[in-house]
């Protein structure tokens, strides 16, 4: 019995003790009494007078209870009222004093402070756009997690190397990568088990040894990974994702080769007609040498862009396909008729990618994505690629791999870049003088079609060999002006914003910006048709009142990102972020360095678009 009642007092004692969640309570609040229910409390009592056993009328005993313990519960019920009143009244305070020291802390907060906070919102709004892939995938919630296997390994002797070894070379040609398990940077062709001929090939052309982007792109893209490849302007980046596509397409013909209907095994996608036709003449060019080696297979390479009949193409429809070099109008065009299908495709690249899938290309981009039955490698490659489409590209792509030569965006150093402040009706006379700093070929640009139509007229009357492009131009007169350009036929070409991005002419010796684009972005790829592949190149921009302050400060940031001199006008024009003290970050939409997201022209340029919704390739990268 004695051993049962220490038993029960130990257990007692156990119970009060405190429990790792309530030792809080037991600590502080000593007056604590555990809570008993009514009907409980009232069977104690009852049992208790009972108990007593006292000779008064048990009934009226009873009932005298009952009435005490409900004047008990009400006195109970009315506590617990007051307190809930208590606790309510303490919680509504508390949120009036936050609320107050918010509104204080929101006076304290300078304009700066406040536009930066308005920036993120933008940021975020655009950051909740729907994840980069085909509509079938994301209703069906598809997603892969592993990288496409290929069967490229690089040189054992290489692979043998430190990851510290490697990070050192990519130090050397001052290439950044991010992301997982990322292949090895290779300094020469040979080392790539690229077939022998190709290299010859490419010797020819002097194309010797590879580029940073090259080194370290086409390891990346040979293992199967997806990628984005951000580097300058006439870096080489067009053979470092046509080399990738030839091999993968090599090794499916050498397993089975494809017949009629079958195929293509990759597909190219660029913003525009002339960017297309070029990308497939070098991929018809270096496929082309391999079969001429005679121990590789004739690859079949389709260009499938508007404004050319795809009838003139039907002998390689006709056999089974391997590469197509598209843009993306036409291309889902062909795909919706069924003229080939992508069953079988599993390689994507996109040139001037930030272009593609911008807000314009976006749902033309997916729509592609969605005629893919099976996993793909994702390629995106530009020299231009703001934080937020990087971000947003990631996000779309499996275990991605970022390679990075130079700050994306950032301007070619080997450009020699002049601005000019010359008045608008100055512009024409003065345009002829500019002529002649350098021999030709020189490109002028301008944002305009007709004052492109004006400047080439002029030109002309003047007796300067000039052709022009623009996007109301037919096709077969884009086609003359590109092709008299390119061999030299005609000295000068006058271009608006379509010849610009992608475009590799010999030997540009001068680029003219005759209008300053809005977008910073634009300026880099026009300056960038000169000092391409290691050679120096003149950029000479004209600017006026006419040219937005803004425009002016981006540019006079990349100038001096680039070591450029900076004209006297232009070092007078000052940066209201930095007067109001505030950060002097680029712009994540477009890149500028001269402004913040909120006064960003792209966004504002899209946004525009997208009310009056229509298409963002000045008639040149659709159908
Ligand atoms: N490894 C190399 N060595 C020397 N020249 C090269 C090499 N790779 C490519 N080139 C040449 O450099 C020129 C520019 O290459 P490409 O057009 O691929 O540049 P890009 O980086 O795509 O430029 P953009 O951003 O303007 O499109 C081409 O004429 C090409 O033949």
């Amino acid at each position: 019995m004695q051993e049962t009642a220490n038993i029960t007092s130990k257990r007692r004692r156990l119970q009060r003790s405190p429990s790792p969640v309530s030792y809080k309570l037991d600590d502080e609040d000593s007056t604590y009494e555990p809570y008993i229910p009514v009907a409980q409390r009232r069977e104690a009592k009852l049992a208790k007078l009972s108990s007593l056993g006292s000779n008064v009328d048990k009934e009226k005993s009873r009932k005298q209870l009952e009435e005490l313990l409900e004047r008990e519960d009400e006195e109970r019920e009315e506590e617990r009222r007051r307190e809930k009143a208590r606790r309510e009244r303490t919680l509504l305070m508390e949120a009036q004093d936050v609320h107050s020291k918010k509104a204080a802390e929101d006076a304290k907060k300078t304009d700066v402070e406040k536009a930066e906070e308005a920036d993120a919102e933008i940021l975020a709004a655009i950051a909740s756009r729907r994840k980069l892939a085909s509509d079938l995938e994301l209703a069906k919630g598809i997603s892969y997690t592993d990288s496409l296997k290929t069967s490229w390994r690089a040189p054992r002797y290489i692979r043998e190397r430190s990851e510290e070894q490697h990070q050192r070379l990519r130090e050397k040609y001052h290439i950044i990568v991010d992301g997982e398990d990322i292949p090895p940077p290779i300094e020469h062709f040979s080392d790539m088990k690229i077939p022998e001929a190709m290299i010859s090939f490419l010797k020819e052309r002097k194309i010797i040894t590879p580029t940073p982007i090259q080194l370290q792109g086409i390891p990346t893209a040979f293992s199967g990974r997806d990628m984005i490849g951000i580097a300058f302007t006439g870096s080489g980046k067009t053979l470092a994702f046509c080399l990738p596509i030839i091999m993968m397409a090599l090794e499916a013909e050498a397993r089975l080769p494809l017949v009629r209907g079958e195929g293509p095994v990759g597909v190219i996608l660029c913003p525009s007609r002339e960017l297309a036709t070029q990308t497939y003449e070098n991929v018809l060019s270096w496929a082309t040498a391999l079969a001429k080696d005679g121990k590789y297979p004739q690859l079949n390479t389709l260009l499938c862009i508007g404004g050319i009949s795809m009838g003139d193409q039907s002998h390689v429809l006709n056999k089974g396909l391997h590469i197509v070099v598209a843009t993306p109008g036409r291309l889902i065009d062909m795909l919706e008729k069924k003229r080939f299908t992508f069953n079988n495709c599993k390689y994507l690249c996109m040139d001037e990618a930030d272009r593609m899938i911008d807000l314009g290309f976006e749902d033309d981009v997916r729509n592609i994505m969605s005629f893919f039955k099976r996993q793909r490698q994702t390629l995106l490659f530009s020299a231009t690629m703001p934080r937020k489409i990087q971000d947003f590209a990631q996000q779309s792509l499996i275990k991605p791999i970022l390679v990075n030569v130079g700050r994306a965006g950032a301007a070619n150093l080997d450009v020699l870049q002049v601005v000019e402040y010359v008045k608008q009706e100055a512009k024409m006379v003065y345009l002829l003088e500019c002529l002649q700093k350098t021999a030709p070929p020189v490109i002028i640009f301008s944002e305009n079609k007709n004052e492109v139509d004006d400047i080439q007229e002029y030109l002309l009357l003047k007796g300067v060999e000039a052709v022009a492009i623009h996007g109301s131009k037919t096709q077969e007169e884009r086609q003359y002006a590109i092709k008299s350009f390119k061999t030299g036929a005609k000295d000068v070409m006058v271009a608006s914003g379509v010849a610009s991005k992608g475009l590799d002419f010999n030997d540009v010796q001068h680029v003219i910006i005759f209008s300053m684009p809005k977008e910073i972005e634009d300026y880099v790829h026009q300056i960038g048709r000169t000092g391409r592949s290691g050679k120096t190149g003149i950029a000479t921009t004209f600017v006026n009142m006419s040219t937005p302050e803004q425009t002016l400060l981006d540019l006079k940031y990349l100038l001096i990102e680039a070591g450029q001199k900076v004209p006297p006008f232009l070092q007078t024009v000052e940066d209201p972020r930095a007067a109001q003290g505030g950060s002097l970050k680029g712009c994540p939409v477009c890149g500028g360095l001269g402004h913040g997201i909120s006064n960003c022209p792209k966004l504002e340029d899209a946004q525009r678009r997208q009310t009056a919704s229509h298409r963002i390739d000045d008639g040149g990268g659709g159908y």
